[in-house]
């Protein structure tokens, strides 16, 4: 029976060679497992299996399979394999991490579903449209720290929309420490960081003076407990001086007890919610950048594209995109060429199912490939390039006489009913500054003492579940002199939008806030 524990069962997908017990665990890729996946789905094909002890993972790298399991089959595909370390941390409340079981997961999918529509991503779009400008000036003024300065739009966008207050600055202690804490939290996910108590559960019971992992957990657990309490006591707070901003929480916390939310799971709802749309978010349009620069005859065609429809006289708005085309395609070549999550969130299955002659137990862990997919060359030509034209040629970038048509343009978002609830809010970022950056800047690589470019890496890449290229340098210039002076002005026209969601700040957030609008101000008074 030992020897059984490990072995690949003869009626599931194929898959790389096993021993015993540890099945193919000794095999499982701990860093950037996309890559490996994508080499083992090449040889072994588009759906594989490994064995990680007695459990099983199915890995899907076809976008026929992925259609049928995890949109058609969405039902059964809809679970999350166990992870201690959230329910540790989040004691099941994270709707990234809950089981289809638990009542958390539908509660706050409900209450994710409700508000977050197209129609009512909408109504944040003023707010996303101020920071947007925001991020152009401090561009404009400090080109060199582009990196941090998304990091900052990102997180400001998500706390002004979730929470009704914004971040007006990178250094100061809301983002700093909120950032510290996430890496602490990545940190405690990445495989090997603490023993596998998922695969062997009597681990769980290591006391916790003999497990720092569970230490760990704890002080990630108080730190995240605290702040997303305080979030929500401040919505409330601003609620009852009558300060309302349409911010998403107000409207979870008036509609609390029809949702069936208790505080602790409001606090953690809106707190994961929160990390959901910062890092994703700040990845996305970080790997833009990189591709920007490393690409420079797509900048050329989307720069003439842009000052063709927009010209030099305003900033670009979300309807000038229905007339650029290229710019367009650079949004989707950006999600293929580089996938926010290259393996999507791993599903699990709630029942047995029977895939082209192959089984898929229940309680089996499906990660989605979308690396393997995005990069496949049977459906992409030369996929390792960046190529916006690919999707001038065919809707979904696919490569002719091939049928593209299961590449959905949500796919980066995730699969059938687990499917990204910020993708609407995402996008529209994506989009703005997308078309923003593209408008203002010129993106140029770093140069020696000698003046010779320096090429950027395009595969620096943080490990992850969510990646983003690693900290890099880049020359950002901006592109005339007309569209500097309409980047400050714009920023002086935001004020108003901001000071609705410049509530609870720092004295020295408001010093800032203050500071930053003053030399502007002059400049038009003169
Ligand atoms: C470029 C930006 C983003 C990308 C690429 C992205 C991608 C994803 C992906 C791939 C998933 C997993 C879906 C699945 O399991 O099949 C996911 C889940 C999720 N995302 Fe996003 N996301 C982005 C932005 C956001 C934003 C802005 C928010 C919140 C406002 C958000 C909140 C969430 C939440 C709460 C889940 C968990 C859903 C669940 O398990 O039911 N995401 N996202």
């Amino acid at each position: 029976i030992v020897l059984k524990v490990g072995s690949r069962e003869k009626e599931l997908p194929p898959g790389p060679p096993t021993i015993p017990i540890l099945g193919n665990a000794h095999i499982f890729p701990t860093e950037f497992p996309h890559y490996k996946f994508t080499e083992w789905a090449r040889k072994y094909g588009s759906l594989f299996s490994l064995k990680i002890g007695n459990d099983t993972v199915v890995v899907l790298t076809g976008a026929a399979a992925v259609k049928e399991l995890m949109d058609k089959r969405g039902g059964t595909t809809v679970d999350r394999p166990p992870s201690y370390v959230g329910e540790l941390i989040t004691g099941g409340l994270h709707i990234l991490f809950a089981r289809f079981s638990s009542s958390a997961w539908k509660t706050e999918r409900r209450a994710a579903a409700a508000i977050l529509t197209p129609q009512a991503t909408n109504q944040h779009l003023p707010i996303q449209r101020a920071e947007a400008t925001q991020l152009l000036h401090n561009i404009l003024h400090s080109p060199q720290s582009f990196y941090t300065e998304i990091q900052r739009y990102s997180i400001s966008v998500i706390y002004s929309v979730l929470h009704g207050r914004r971040v007006p600055q990178y250094e100061t202690k809301e983002i700093t420490g909120y950032i510290a804490v996430m890496h602490k939290w990545s940190a405690l996910l990445e495989p090997g960081a603490v023993p596998p108590v998922d695969a062997i559960p009597i681990l769980k019971r290591i006391p916790e003076r003999w497990a720092k992992w569970k230490r760990d957990c704890k002080r990630v657990r108080d730190l995240q407990r605290a702040r997303y309490f305080r979030l929500v006591e401040e919505t409330r707070e601003r609620m009852r001086r009558n300060q309302h901003n349409g911010s998403f929480m107000e409207d979870v916390l008036e509609r609390q007890a029809e949702l069936g939310m208790d505080d602790e799971m409001t606090s953690w709802f809106g707190g994961t919610l929160l990390e959901g749309g910062t890092d994703t978010t700040t990845s996305y349009l970080q790997s833009l950048v990189l591709a920007l620069v490393a690409y420079p005859e797509a900048q050329k065609k989307a720069h003439e594209e842009i000052d063709r429809v927009v010209g030099e006289h305003r900033m670009p708005t979300l309807e000038d995109l229905e007339q650029m085309p290229y710019i367009r395609a650079i949004i989707s070549e950006t999600h293929r060429f580089r996938p926010v999550t290259p393996l999507g969130a791993p599903h699990a299955t709630l029942t047995t199912e029977e895939y082209h002659g192959h089984i898929i137990p229940k309680g089996t862990t499906i990660f989605v490939n979308m690396w393997g997919i995005f990069h496949d060359p049977a459906l992409f030509d030369n996929p390792e390039d960046f190529m916006p034209e690919r999707y001038l040629l065919a809707e979904n970038g696919t490569k002719p006489g091939i049928d593209g048509s299961d590449l959905k343009p949500t796919f980066p978002f995730g699969f059938g009913r687990r499917i990204c609830p910020g993708m609407y809010l995402a996008q529209n970022s994506i989009n703005l500054n997308a078309m923003n950056l593209l408008w203002a800047f010129d993106f140029k690589p770093d140069i020696d003492t000698n003046g010779n470019p320096i090429p950027v890496d395009i595969f620096a890449y943080r490990k992850g579940i969510a990646t983003a290229p690693l900290p890099f340098k880049c020359r950002i210039t901006i592109r005339t002199a007309a569209k500097a002076r309409i980047i400050e002005n714009e920023f002086l026209e935001t004020a108003d939008i901001f000071s609705k969601f410049e509530v609870g700040l720092s004295p020295e957030d408001k010093e800032f806030v203050a500071r930053s609008r003053e030399p502007e101000a002059k400049l038009l008074s003169e």
